[in-house]
């Protein structure tokens, strides 16, 4: 979907406010955070786990694994710490116990993120991974075999894996940012002088670097001509190319991202609800969403990440509400997905949209 959308506005909300198990743990650090008990079934096992996170002393990030010992199912395997939610138990409760127990480590911050259900000839599991970037104490091994340190996207150097986390591990490649262009309002070479300065400035931020200059980039514009669309998705390519940990997607023309050797493609909604809809063959898609039945449909077809909303009234649909943070946290807590939250976004709402459960923050004005 994308800020000047206006079909289906309202959905997301109406959607949210349906939901009856998806408030688990909406806004993590607030108060009222992981208040929600999830809703029993006898036939899935709930599950909290920690996707631990730091900074090494060259910057970059990384995540930890951690070795399931011996006597346990799947023993030998590596796994985000964690374990299963005991009765009366929030996630989040969960998540703090398992953590203490396994690692010796009072979280002091962590943040929803993606929900997985995965069958296992054991048992059928719906894992909660929470982003945890703070923590008071030592990690310990008390439960498990060993600990490893891994940089997202790279080849990792432990195995196996435990099978549901691939897709977790994918996650974790992608960025907090994704910019919008807008060449509409700002012309092409207007928006091709807006990256370069964003992109220039990112490479700049030397204090988190590999976070600072990563963002995905989509070529949106659907209403441009057609050699204007082609000379501004290249210019975003080739602007995309000078800099390490930008990736562009092209809205809804794959064959415009072929030609121009864009990474990946972007699925607008009445595309992703087409009968006939397949992921379509590049490394990385992205799919806009305004419903939980558009997420359930992303989520299908395979796509890498969705973007959510309108979230907050964006500029140019100032009359409409967007579905608000609560309810962006409730549709986020059900799917697997990694979502961007989009519509009236700043970059200071990141850590607003964190807290929601979102990967992070889709921008079309307020980038640049
Ligand atoms: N902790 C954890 N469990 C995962 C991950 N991925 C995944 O599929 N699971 C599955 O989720 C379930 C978690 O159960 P567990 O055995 O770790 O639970 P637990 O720590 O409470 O152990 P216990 O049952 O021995 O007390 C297992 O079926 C496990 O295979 C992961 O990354 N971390």
């Amino acid at each position: 979907m994308s800020s000047t959308d206006s079909s289906n506005r309202g959905a997301a909300a109406q959607e949210a406010t349906q939901a009856t198990d998806a408030a688990t743990d909406a806004a993590t650090n607030s108060p009222a955070a992981g208040t929600t008990t999830p809703t029993p079934s006898a036939d899935i096992v709930e599950v909290a786990a920690a996707v631990i996170l730091r900074t090494n002393s060259a910057g970059a990030r990384e995540f930890l694994l951690a070795q399931r010992p011996p006597g346990k199912v799947y023993a030998g395997y590596w796994e985000f710490p964690g374990g299963k939610v005991e009765p009366g138990e929030t996630m989040r409760q969960a998540l703090d116990r398992e953590l203490v127990e396994e690692l010796g480590i009072e979280v002091t911050q962590a943040t929803p993120w993606l929900t997985r259900e995965f069958v296992y000839p054991h048992a059928t599991v719906r894992i909660r991974f929470f982003r945890v970037e703070a923590w008071r104490g030592g990690i310990a091994p008390i439960e498990h075999s060993g600990f490893a340190w891994l940089t997202p996207g790279a080849p990792s150097p432990v195995e196996p894996i435990l099978p549901a986390n691939g897709p977790i591990l994918r996650a974790l490649e992608l960025p907090a940012r994704l910019l919008i262009t807008n060449a509409a309002e700002n012309s092409v070479d207007g928006e091709l002088a807006r990256l370069a300065r964003a992109l220039g400035d990112r490479s700049a931020a030397t204090a988190s670097a590999h976070e600072g200059r990563a963002c995905l980039v989509q070529v949106r514009d659907k209403e441009l001509p057609a050699a204007e669309r082609q000379r501004l998705a290249a210019g975003v390519v080739a602007l995309a190319r000078q800099h390490s940990g930008v990736r562009v997607l092209i809205n809804d023309d794959a064959a415009l991202a072929r030609s121009v050797g864009a990474d990946g493609a972007h699925l607008p909604a009445a595309r992703l609800l087409a009968k006939d809809a397949v992921r379509p063959d590049f490394p990385l898609v992205g799919a806009s969403c305004h419903s939980a039945a558009e997420l359930a449909r992303a989520a299908e077809l395979g796509c890498d990440f969705a973007v959510l909303g309108p979230v907050l009234p964006t500029p140019t649909h100032s009359e409409a509400a967007g579905c608000g943070w609560e309810a962006f946290a409730q549709l986020a807590a059900r799917s697997p997905l990694p979502i961007y939250a989009l519509g009236g976004m700043r970059e200071e709402m990141l850590a607003t949209a964190c807290a929601h459960g979102a990967q992070g923050i889709a921008l079309m004005r307020g980038w640049g």
